[in-house]
């Protein structure tokens, strides 16, 4: 069975790649990355930066998540990401997606020990 903080590098984690002016990044990489099975995931966001960046955000600013959990952590420096969001004619099996590459603070709960982040969020 898959970790949730597996599933949480698997989903959102790309470092050392970026869209660049590739309009199909998203359309690749969600497939890829096997959120287009069962259902078109509608939103998902993918960092570039390295694990241990990543990582290093459960040890900063602590902030309450959208759910009302205390165990949301942003990130003290804006990171690059990019958005993927499904496109209003998209029709599964056929997930079609709008890339957006960004600079943003992100922000990603935590849990566990060793105290990883499990999921993605916001960005702001
Ligand atoms: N505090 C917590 N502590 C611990 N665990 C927590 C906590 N909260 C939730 N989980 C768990 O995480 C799991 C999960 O998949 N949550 S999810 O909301 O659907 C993820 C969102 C995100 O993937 C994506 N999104 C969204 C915005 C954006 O900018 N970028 C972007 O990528 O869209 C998804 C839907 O919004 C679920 O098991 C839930 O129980």
């Amino acid at each position: 069975k898959e970790s949730r903080t597996m599933k949480f590098q698997r989903q959102h984690m790309d470092p050392g790649n970026y869209p660049g002016n590739n309009s199909n990044y998203c359309n690749e990489m969600m497939r890829r990355r096997k959120m287009t099975q069962g259902w078109c995931k509608p939103v998902n966001t993918f960092v570039h930066e390295s694990l241990a960046d990543v990582q290093a955000i459960c040890l900063q600013g602590k902030v309450t998540c959208k759910n009302g959990q205390p165990n949301c952590h942003q990130s003290h420096s804006s990171m690059n990401i990019t958005d993927c969001r499904l496109t209003a004619g998209s029709k599964y099996p056929n997930c079609e997606y709008r890339t957006s590459q960004k600079d943003r603070h992100i922000i990603v709960a935590c849990e566990g020990n060793p105290y990883v982040p499990v999921h993605f969020d916001a960005s702001v």
